[in-house]
């Protein structure tokens, strides 16, 4: 179990990290989004110590992180870490080395990595020579290839193609299913919703929720989608229970400030008043949309303005 507890840091007068607290558990792929800046890459490089926070803890199983249960932490820094002359095969091979893997073993690793992640054929190759994409496989390969304990990941999916999301996917997935706490960052939200057991969505150094995607649906408003096609404009914007009203391609939305039975009756019957009522269904929000709310500032939100077009 990885434990980011109530880390602070500061690069002068910018809070970088404020108070940053999560856990991720055994067998739990965990998912880190927030805005750019927000502290995603901050908080990694700290629980691998790269950097060195002001305040807080970071611990490994209960235990304070130290130079020996770091090396337990398989990393995928966001400025890719790699030695662009060297060839692929002879670095991976360096990299479980120096994590204290024999040389068989390290070779072992090494071959295994690079059929696993379909960069094989490259091998020979210097890290340079090859794509982006490509690059990115290798540094997954590196974070994997002294088999650790735990995954940090930041930004692993950027920049690839959809068969290298899959591939990363996948493997992402076996080590959780293998019992490993997984984290990573990454602003590709369907993703993250696609594939995390827990989200945590973090803004100006903190973290502002977290969840399962399914419990951050259920804190966040209940939204009624309804298709009354000969409402008027406007036959929603006022009655009891409602928040906010929007138009969209879906139909009028309506954002409930409860969600009772008798808010759902009244909408209803006020539906029905209109005349045929084509459709009336409760709406889940995505986790793009949860991420927004979460992250957004205090200031007006011109999509729950009644009656304002989405
Ligand atoms: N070495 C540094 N010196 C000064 N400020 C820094 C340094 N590293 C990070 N910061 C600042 O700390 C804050 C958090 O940055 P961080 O890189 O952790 O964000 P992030 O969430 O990873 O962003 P992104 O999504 O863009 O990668 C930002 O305001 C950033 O400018």
């Amino acid at each position: 179990m990885l434990e980011i507890d109530g880390i602070s840091k500061r690069f002068g007068s910018t809070v970088a990290l404020d108070g940053m607290t999560f856990t991720v558990r055994p067998g739990e792929l965990y998912g880190f989004v927030g805005a750019n800046g927000a502290g995603k890459t901050t908080t990694m490089r700290i629980a691998l110590g790269v950097l060195a926070a002001d305040g807080g803890e970071v611990r490994l199983d209960g235990r304070p992180l130290d130079a020996g249960s770091r090396r337990r932490i398989g990393y995928m820094p966001e400025e890719r870490g790699l030695y662009p002359r060297m060839a692929v095969g002879t670095q991976l091979r360096y990299l479980a080395e120096l994590r204290g893997r024999s040389a068989a073993e390290a070779r072992a690793a090494a071959d295994r990595w690079t059929a696993r992640l379909g960069i094989a054929e490259r091998r020979a190759e210097d890290v340079q020579r090859l794509s982006l994409g490509n690059q990115q496989r290798v540094q997954l390969a590196a974070a994997l290839v002294a088999d650790p304990d735990v995954l940090v990941l930041d930004e692993p999916f950027s920049g690839l193609d959809p068969m290298a999301v899959d591939v990363m996917s996948e493997v992402l997935r076996e080590r959780r299913d293998a019992g490993a706490p997984v984290v990573f960052s990454s602003h590709q939200l369907e993703l993250v919703e696609r594939l995390c057991d827990r989200v945590g969505i973090v803004r100006a150094g903190r973290l502002v929720a977290e969840g399962t995607v399914a419990e951050l649906r259920a804190a966040s408003a209940t939204e009624l989608v309804v298709d009354a096609p000969q409402a008027a404009t406007g036959w929603a914007d006022v009655l009891p229970g409602v928040a906010a009203v929007r138009v969209t391609d879906e139909g009028t939305v309506l954002t409930l400030a409860d969600a009772s039975d008798t808010t759902l009756g009244t909408v209803l019957d006020a539906a029905r008043r209109t005349g045929p009522v084509h459709e009336f269904r409760r709406r889940r929000p995505t986790l793009a949309e949860i991420y927004r709310d979460a992250v957004a500032d205090h200031v007006p939100d011109l999509r729950r303005r009644p009656g304002a077009a989405a």
